[in-house]
């Protein structure tokens, strides 16, 4: 399916809107924990955490993501997309982006991070305000292509200083599942 297609579909869901609650140990992962990710991942490996960043540039934002950022569809952005690893294996895919001419005002460079977590900027910078948590099944085909399975859980949520938005989404995939032991 093209992309444009998928993303005009692509329903993330508020905890209260969910059709049916979720296994406890997943709702807490998707929904409860507000904190950073990258935290809660360098706790479960014990430090073994690290950044791989596989594709940043300037492109398009997708449909859906225009629309949680309150800019003009198709708006121009700059698109992070990281694994965020546990002893070596993936276990997040996140997908970070912000709108440019909202980046460029508020003077942030994301071009630089390379494979520093931008959970960590986010969180140690006190203008931030995270919105509320959201998730979905991601479509596969936004997804690396070693990890493209059916039916993956991801979330999302927009973190705002200003006039400044940056959305954030993160795909959990089995191998974090695994370490975690929640079956979900
Ligand atoms: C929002 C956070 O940042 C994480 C780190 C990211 C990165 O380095 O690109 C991307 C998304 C997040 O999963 C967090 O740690 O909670």
């Amino acid at each position: 399916m093209p992309e444009r297609a998928v993303s005009e579909f692509l329903d993330w869901l508020s905890a209260d809107q969910l059709p049916a609650p979720l296994a406890p140990a997943l709702h807490d992962w998707l929904y409860v924990d507000k904190g950073s990710l990258t935290r809660r991942l360098t706790e479960l490996a014990d430090g073994a955490f690290s950044v791989i960043p596989l594709h940043q540039a300037w492109q398009p934002l997708r449909a859906d993501e225009c629309l949680a950022l309150g800019v003009p569809a198709a708006s121009e952005g700059w698109v992070r997309e990281v694994y965020l690893c546990g002893h070596e294996q993936p276990w997040v895919f996140a997908r970070s982006v912000a709108p440019r001419a909202q980046l460029e005002a508020a003077g942030l460079d994301l071009q630089s991070l390379g494979n520093r977590s931008l959970g960590e900027l986010l969180f140690s910078d006190p203008a931030f305000a995270r919105g509320q948590l959201e998730a979905c099944h991601y479509p596969p085909q936004w997804l690396p292509q070693a990890q493209r399975v059916d039916g993956l859980w991801a979330r999302r949520s927009c973190f705002r200083q200003n006039r400044l938005g940056v959305l954030v989404a993160e795909v959990f995939l089995p191998a974090l599942w695994r370490a975690a032991a929640v079956t979900p």
